[in-house]
């Protein structure tokens, strides 16, 4: 019921910067079975650290009795272009034989990665997917293929997501690359290269994550007579080394650009025009606490896409409510297949 494999795309993938690369591997995941008339494929595009393994990150939403159960559903993700979690990355070869590139690995877009994204679904001879999800860069992702192909998705739920990334978003982006290329051993290129870096900007990136109430909750001092090692800072610390053991800071540096270059409406002419192209039943989710990607980006995507719908959940989590919360988006989702289908 799980597959795990590797699709290697059939011709050399150029890149909206310009750039070639020669061989690109995309690992994906399925779970669950097909039906044969191949309606019950629902399609996840993960966000900026997670991996094709969805059941594992998005637990409460997907897996056995949850909204998305794998006995219902044909559960597809894939790791997108750039990544370290099996597709082509920057400590991966890009050819056969060939060197990683780490720091000289080229810009990746959003579009980069549906374009690759959308070889495979051909690969798989998906023809119709039922429900495209994602949150975040995954919900950059949805919206970017949602537009590039209006016909093939019939539903598209994003949650905590923009139309294009913001000045704000860019700038959260930069300061946690400014931790990495601090870094000197970021510039030796090496597989371990820039983890102080990278654990520094992932404590800078959770407090765009999440919000001060959550911090609040989970992080408050009982010792009042305290003056250091408060447990807000050693969360920090922890937070940062546990991203550190299970990612790189090169791939961390491309995702992040990626995610600043999400623009629906570049070249099309603008943004309002792009999602007025989209065609799928559309549910939009925001989070009140989300910092960085606030309720009012997401209420702009709703004005535009014809006919969306939009929930605002309340949440103390910020922006990873996505994550966390997923009994609230569970009731929506229920709610939205029903208006679907009056
Ligand atoms: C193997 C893989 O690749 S799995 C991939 C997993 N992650 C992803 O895919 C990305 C998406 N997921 C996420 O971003 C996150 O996991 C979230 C948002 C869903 C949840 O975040 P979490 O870090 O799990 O939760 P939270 O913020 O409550 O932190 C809990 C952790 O901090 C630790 N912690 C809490 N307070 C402190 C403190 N004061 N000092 C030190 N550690 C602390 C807890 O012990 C707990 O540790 P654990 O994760 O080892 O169990
Ligand atoms: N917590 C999320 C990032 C926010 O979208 C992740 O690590 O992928």
């Amino acid at each position: 019921m799980t597959h795990d494999e590797v699709f290697t795309l059939p011709a050399p993938l150029s890149l909206e910067s310009g750039a070639v690369l020669p061989q690109v591997r995309v690992a994906y995941r399925t779970v669950g079975t097909l039906r044969p008339d191949g309606a019950n494929v629902v399609w996840v595009c993960h966000a900026l650290t997670a991996n094709a393994d969805v059941l594992s990150w998005w637990p409460g939403l997907f897996g056995p009795g949850c909204h998305f159960d794998p006995a219902d559903w044909f559960i597809v993700c894939a790791n997108v272009l750039g990544s370290c979690y099996g597709s082509t990355g920057p400590l991966t070869p890009v050819a056969a034989g060939a060197a990683p590139l780490y720091q000289e690995f080229p810009l990746v877009t959003v579009r980069d990665m549906v374009v690759a994204h959308e070889q495979l679904r051909h690969h798989l001879g998906l023809h119709r997917i039922h429900t495209l999800i994602g949150g975040s860069l995954g919900g950059q992702q949805a919206l970017e293929w949602a537009v590039q192909r209006p016909a093939v998705f019939e539903h598209l739920v994003v949650l905590a997501t923009n139309a294009q990334h913001s000045p704000w978003g860019v700038a959260f982006n930069e300061a946690q690359r400014l931790a990495i290329f601090a870094d000197p051993t970021y510039h030796a290129a090496t597989p371990q290269g820039g983890q102080a870096g990278l654990q520094a900007a992932r404590a800078v990136a959770l407090l765009s994550y999440r919000s001060y109430a959550a911090y609040g909750l989970s992080q408050a001092e009982t010792d009042d007579a305290k003056l250091t090692d408060y447990r807000a800072s050693s969360y920090q610390r922890y937070q940062g080394a546990k991203l550190g053991a299970r990612f790189d800071a090169y791939s961390y540096v491309v995702l992040s650009r990626a995610m600043d270059s999400h623009h629906l409406g570049r070249g099309r002419g603008g943004v309002p025009a792009a999602l007025s192209q989209i065609r799928a039943r559309v549910l939009v989710i925001g989070i009140s606490s989300d910092v960085l990607f606030p309720p009012e980006e997401q209420l702009l995507l709703v004005r535009h896409i014809p006919g969306a719908h939009y929930a605002e959940m309340a949440s103390d989590y910020g922006h990873d409510g996505f994550l966390i919360e997923t009994a609230p988006i569970t009731h929506l989702l229920e709610r939205f297949y029903v208006q679907s289908f009056a």
